[in-house]
């Protein structure tokens, strides 16, 4: 039994006093993670004192992004190690806005996935079609090229531990959110990637997050869902209330 993952991802949002106050009005109540893991994804600005701020809650805190050397001459990059050291406990990698923005490659993602388990933490690797490649029929081979590339050479037990979110580049803040029948697919997709390149166990084991669109009123609909483990999301993360109402959904 695969236990429920919600995470929010905050991306570039909030001062670090907006963020102070968020974590005060929920940290009383969030749900026992023996039920669902809840994660919130914040700018790097303020990790630190998320970290501080969470400490002996239930709440836990991701990096939206991380570099793949622990240290050197890489200005203006984030270290892993420095990350882990910190406290935080997971990494967001590989989102469409950083491969969009920032042309993160596959090969980056990969890279930077190896640098997040080595200092500790746990990568949420992101993957996920373009609305002109779910209309061209392309989303099964798509997907499965993204995470063949993003899981290369990792051991079993890593990947057993890793979550994976689906989100389709073109539900993502638009509000027109995937079916859950849809999403279920590609989380299927996901799944059998996984078992084909390692084995049943493995994939049995991972955790399958879908992002794009969603909200309190329709994560119930994603979660009903085999191969839907959770939900990476957005602009319904950014309010205590509803942040709380998405973990109450599930737990
Ligand atoms: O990109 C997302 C989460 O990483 C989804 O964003 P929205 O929930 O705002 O659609």
């Amino acid at each position: 039994m695969r236990k429920p993952i919600i995470a929010g991802n905050w991306k570039m949002n909030k001062t670090a006093e907006e963020a102070h106050a968020f974590i005060e009005a929920v940290k009383n109540k969030i749900p026992s993670n023996d039920n669902v893991d809840s994660v919130v994804g914040a700018p790097t600005l303020f990790l630190e004192k998320m970290v501080e701020d969470t400490k002996g809650t239930e709440l836990k805190v991701a990096a939206q992004n991380s570099y793949f050397e622990d240290s050197g001459a890489f200005t203006g990059e984030v270290s892993p190690y420095a990350l882990g050291e910190l406290g935080v406990d997971y990494v967001i990698l590989g989102h469409s806005e950083r491969r969009e923005y920032f042309h993160e490659t596959d090969e980056d993602v990969n890279k930077k996935v190896h640098a997040v388990f080595r200092n500790g933490m746990t990568p949420i690797v992101c993957c996920g079609e373009t609305l002109e490649q779910r209309e061209a029929g392309e989303t099964a081979e798509w997907i499965k090229g993204q995470i063949t590339n993003a899981l290369k050479d990792l051991t079993e037990g890593q990947v057993s531990n890793l979550v994976i979110a689906y989100e389709p580049i073109w539900a993502i803040g638009t509000g027109k959110s995937s079916s859950a029948e849809e999403a279920d697919e590609t989380c299927g997709v996901v799944r059998e990637t996984v078992a084909d390149l390692y084995n049943r166990a493995v994939s049995d084991a991972v955790r399958i997050q879908y992002g794009g669109s969603v909200k309190p009123e329709n994560i119930a609909e994603y979660m009903a869902k085999d191969n839907i483990d959770g939900a990476l999301v957005g602009g319904a993360s950014l309010e205590p209330e509803s942040f709380l109402k998405l973990l109450e959904a599930v737990k």
